[in-house]
């Protein structure tokens, strides 16, 4: 591959904003023994945002999410919701962010009614207002016609279905999700990113991690990536992409070779300078992702 100097990280989080930041972290670090997991990360997420984390295994993407939900104790720094410092367990701070966690914590042996029911009187909402939310719930996941069987008998897409569903029951202004549709075939993948739109058409802002590049290209309209606890790039898919050049021409032999240009045009005219067969594409997170970080990024199992 050939070498290329790295992008300098462009920060979205120093761009002027009027509106408060739904969420800011500062100097935000954790670290388990002599292990650096999170290091002193600031940043900051404008309401309506949908943000893809991506990074590495290792990276630190899990931790950072634990201690965003309250899951884990930072060593350091602050965290704020809507301007407010973040206390962990305080009732409206749970109110206003929904989780779906990497495993699907559903209890298996209730119908998804059920599950939901359960969640409803978690956080407090009773009687005629728990119906309204199942019966919503129920009918945007599209689980109608499973609604009374038990959760384990449901497909691993619909699972998902419900565990985002459910996290969004008690109308959450922000929602975490650790790897949303790992796992899935891409038919339910594109099912739960359609799911994802609608709810941040609704005014939903979204938080997740992925391995899955392209769904981060899809999905998000601001990509951070970090690696060893530490952002090295943060801006949206398309200004990363045009940060590197947004066309690429690989030669296959000798030896595999990437080199980006800013148009296509360029890239045409390079080939010609060529000696080998190349081929001209688009530049896409992959692309961006292997030239930040020097690897690729596997699926997890
Ligand atoms: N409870 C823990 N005890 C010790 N080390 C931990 C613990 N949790 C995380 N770590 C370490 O902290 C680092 C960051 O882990 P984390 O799970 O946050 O990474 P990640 O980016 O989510 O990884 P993956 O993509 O594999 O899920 C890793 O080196 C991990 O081994």
């Amino acid at each position: 591959m050939t070498s290329l100097a790295l992008p300098q990280p462009i920060s979205a989080s120093n761009q002027e904003s009027a509106t408060t930041p739904i969420l800011s972290i500062h100097k935000l670090h954790r670290s388990f023994g002599s292990k650096v997991a999170v290091n002193h990360l600031s940043f900051a997420l404008e309401p309506g945002q949908i943000c893809a984390l991506l990074g590495p295994n290792g990276a630190g993407k899990t931790t950072l999410i634990k201690m965003l939900t309250g899951l884990l104790q930072p060593n350091h720094g602050q965290i704020s919701y809507q301007g407010q410092a973040y206390q962990p367990n305080q009732q409206e701070l749970k109110r206003l962010i929904g989780v779906v966690p990497q495993h699907n914590n559903i209890d298996r042996e209730l119908t998804p009614i059920e599950n939901l029911k359960v969640h409803g009187l978690l956080y407090g909402i009773r009687g005629k207002a728990l119906t309204k939310a199942i019966e919503h719930s129920i009918e945007f996941s599209g689980l109608g016609e499973h609604r009374h069987q038990p959760a384990e008998r449901l497909s691993g897409g619909m699972k998902r279905r419900l565990v985002i569903a459910r996290a969004l029951m008690h109308q959450p202004k922000m929602l975490f999700l650790d790897e949303a549709t790992v796992g899935l075939d891409p038919h339910s993948r594109r099912h739960i990113w359609q799911f994802l739109r609608q709810i941040n058409q609704q005014g939903c802002t979204i938080f997740l991690t992925t391995h899955y590049l392209d769904e981060a290209e899809q999905l998000a309209d601001r990509v951070m990536l970090i690696e060893r606890g530490k952002l090295i790039a943060d801006a949206s898919p398309s200004a990363l992409k045009q940060q590197l050049g947004s066309y690429v021409v690989e030669t296959q032999s000798p030896a595999y070779s990437q080199n980006f240009f800013p148009s296509r045009a360029h890239a045409v005219e390079s080939i010609g300078q060529l000696q080998n067969a190349a081929t001209i594409r688009e530049t896409n997170l992959e692309d961006v992702f292997l030239n930040l970080t020097g690897r690729r990024l596997k699926p997890l199992d």
